[in-house]
């Protein structure tokens, strides 16, 4: 995982290469890699899904993911961090911790992944290894635990000293399968060397009272507790072991790998994996990661494939899985057959008999399975926890070029949208439009290609819209009547319902608080349907309604006349009241802005953010005299940035941004935006 352009594909071929899985490394910049199989990465040298690949080391099975770093694809990190073990945190030297390397290294922190993290490009001009060290630990909030330091960089970049065997790795050349020796310290790094080395093993032997005794009397450990403890240490998370290299110049990347093995945990190290009942979701179960255990397992990726239809990625986290089987889909309570297991190499597979514990394997052709479901032993079911899915925060309208194409669409679209959760669309009846949501421009840009070339549907594009979002300002409370007595059977149906705003992104929530039975058990679900339906439609503009609790206090029914549709249809008209009184508003996403420019462009550059009603945080100095710019900006204010930027600073100034927090839209462009039409494809 990595800020975009760290090395994370070019890293990944030099692992498939030396473990013997690839017998030629693919390289990113001539669009030969093995990871980057779809034409879209190839052509654009950027990782867009993650392709899962098992390869061996020292008698080891590691399955790699290699994630994208592109901000419109962070749905790929958020699944891969989800069933992955164990991490390797890229950074390039000379920028050192990027704005998106912050990002993911969040989304792991949530997920609790123990990490290495791999100093990489220590040949380019620039390349400091202590800087991206210290930048760990003032932009990541993290303790790096520094195993080895550089010997050289830049031109002269040869290796790096190992600080648990107290030797230097260098590698004689820069051809594909670069082959190192084990050398002397070189005189000038002793010094260094052991300073580090010290600050290691103090670190270490906090972690165990028998070793910091020794220590204490002056016997360091020996190699192998060394190992055992940084183990340790990596696996609770105390601190994260710091490595470099040149994965381009093929330098350090065997002892990554090491690293790898000794270091993060084995699928056996984690604690077992909760989940729950799915007839009973209050009642917690667990599932130890075993081969003995019942089996469970989670589906983290569905992909369309030419050849077998469907293939769904699925982590074994306990038991076996056999070709052949059965088992259930415990979110749906339906069984599905495992017709063929495959083990995926990049694009290629192999097919086996049987997945164990900590596997990652594809099965092909299941029925009703979708990322982020529970497939376990029918006769000892679970839900496994689920994978988060970021909301959409822009959208598109898009039309078929040809009225022939209608058809065709739908189904590349149903498709496209079951392998990606963070994609959304949507058929507008009245005015007979395909609207598209994704993450960013350059993820529906993708869409749209995908739908041209693999589904052979052109289309037409309108212009990008920001999703934005609807919430309440304060506490609001209204009763509802609905009645209706004019022919055939009447209607009643009463309730009270309260609105109350909640923190934001928190979404929307329902609580019935009534006593009594004033309104029957039974009817609830009408009140929570209407209510449900009214949310994806904001009073104001009809933008979903997000951070609202809604509280049904009280009511009451006819004995005859009242009916769950009755109830439903009460709850619409209690919605449209009660928002109106609690002060609605529109939120607008709000993007955490970083540019990069040479200072000669920086008034430009600022000027043009204020003027996209951009706040500026921060300015600062970068390697090679390069200024960077913090801004919050709102996305509205963003399409286009990139060609802007570009044309700005003679194409020398760099930008990245990420959603930093949904914000009130200013108040006489919420004027527009509830007169506005909804896009329209041109
Ligand atoms: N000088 C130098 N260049 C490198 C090194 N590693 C990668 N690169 C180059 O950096 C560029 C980006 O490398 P990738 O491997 O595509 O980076 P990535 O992190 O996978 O990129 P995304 O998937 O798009 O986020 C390519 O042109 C690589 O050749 C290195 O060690 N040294």
């Amino acid at each position: 995982m990595a800020h975009i352009d760290a090395g994370k594909t070019t890293t990944t071929e030099r692992i498939l290469y030396y473990t013997g899985r690839n017998y030629k490394i693919g390289e990113v910049h001539e669009g030969t890699a093995t990871m980057d199989w779809m034409e879209q990465e190839q052509e654009r040298g950027i990782t867009i899904t993650s392709a899962a690949t098992t390869t061996y080391w020292n008698n080891h099975r590691i399955n790699i993911i290699d994630t994208p770093g592109h901000v419109d694809f962070t749905l790929e990190v958020e699944r891969a961090l989800r069933v992955l073990d164990g991490a390797i945190c890229l950074f390039d030297s000379v920028a050192g911790v990027e704005p998106q390397s912050e990002t993911v290294w969040r989304q792991a922190d949530k997920y609790g992944v123990p990490r290495i993290c791999f100093v990489n490009k220590m040949d380019r001009l620039g390349a400091n290894f202590f800087r991206t060290r210290d930048m760990i630990i003032t932009n990541l909030g993290a303790k790096p635990l520094v195993l080895q330091i550089p010997v050289g960089a830049e031109d002269n970049f040869q290796g790096v000293v190992d600080l648990v065997k107290m030797k230097a790795i260098l590698w004689s050349g820069e051809e594909l399968g670069a082959k190192f020796v084990y050398a002397d310290i070189p005189a000038d790094l002793l010094e260094l060397a052991q300073d580090y080395r010290t600050q290691l093993i103090e670190t270490i032997v906090e972690l165990d009272d028998k070793a910091m005794e020794n220590y204490l009397e002056g016997v360091e450990p020996d190699e192998q507790t060394i190992k055992k403890l940084i183990r340790k240490g990596t696996i609770s998370g105390s601190f994260v072991p710091v490595l470099c290299g040149s994965a381009f110049k093929n330098k350090g990347v065997q002892s990554l790998l090491d690293a790898v093995v000794d270091y993060l945990p084995s699928p056996l190290d984690l604690p077992a994996m909760k989940g729950t009942d799915p007839e009973n979701p209050e009642v917690t179960i667990e599932r130890t990661p075993s081969d003995d255990e019942p089996f469970a397992g989670l589906a983290f990726k569905v992909m369309s494939d030419p050849f077998v239809g469907s293939l769904t990625f699925v982590r074994v986290y306990a038991g076996k899985l056999a070709a052949g089987s059965y088992v259930l889909n415990a979110n749906k309570g339906k069984k599905e057959r495992i017709g063929r297991l495959l083990e995926m190499h990049a694009n290629s597979r192999e097919d086996i008999k049987i997945a164990l514990t900590g596997d990652i394997v594809a099965l092909a052709g299941l029925k009703d399975t979708i990322t982020g479901e529970t497939l376990c032993e029918a006769e000892k079911p679970i839900v496994l926890e689920r994978m988060d899915f970021p909301d959409p925060v822009i959208k598109v309208a898009i039309e078929p070029k040809t009225k022939a194409d209608i058809d065709k669409m739908s189904v590349g679209l149903i498709k496209l949208a079951q392998e990606d959760p963070s994609f959304h669309f949507s058929r507008d009846e009245e005015t007979n439009q395909t609207v598209i949501e994704g993450m960013g421009e350059l993820h529906l840009e993708i869409i749209v290609d995908r739908l041209k070339r693999e589904f052979k549907v052109e289309a037409n594009v309108g212009a990008p819209q920001v999703n934005y979002r609807e919430s309440i300002s304060k506490l609001s409370e209204v009763k509802y009547v609905h009645k209706k007595q004019s022919g055939g059977q009447g209607q009643f149906a009463d309730i009270t319902v309260r609105f109350e705003p909640m923190e934001p992104g928190s979404g929307y929530e329902f609580k019935s608080e009534i006593k009594g039975g004033a309104v029957p058990k039974e009817y609830i679900p009408g009140v929570m349907k209407g209510l449900e339906e009214c949310m994806s439609n904001g009073v104001l503009a009809g933008f979903p309604v997000v951070d609202v609790r809604a509280v049904l206090v009280d009511g009451s029914y006819h004995d005859v006349d009242s009916s769950v549709l009755a109830f439903q249809l009460a709850a619409r008209g209690a919605f449209r009241e009660g928002m109106r009184k609690a002060g609605p508003q529109m939120l607008e996403p709000i993007m955490k802005v970083e540019v990069v420019t040479p200072e000669e462009h920086l008034g430009d550059v600022i000027g043009d953010l204020n003027s996209r009603r951009g706040q500026i945080n921060n300015f600062g100095d970068k390697p090679g005299g390069l200024k960077v710019v913090d801004a919050l900006v709102p996305l509205a204010e963003m399409f286009q940035y990139v060609s802007t930027l570009r044309g700005m600073t003679k194409g020398r100034a760099s930008y990245t941004m990420q959603l930093a927090k949904f914000d009130v839209v200013p108040q006489h462009i919420q004027n527009q935006l509830s007169t506005k039409e909804q896009p329209v494809a041109t």
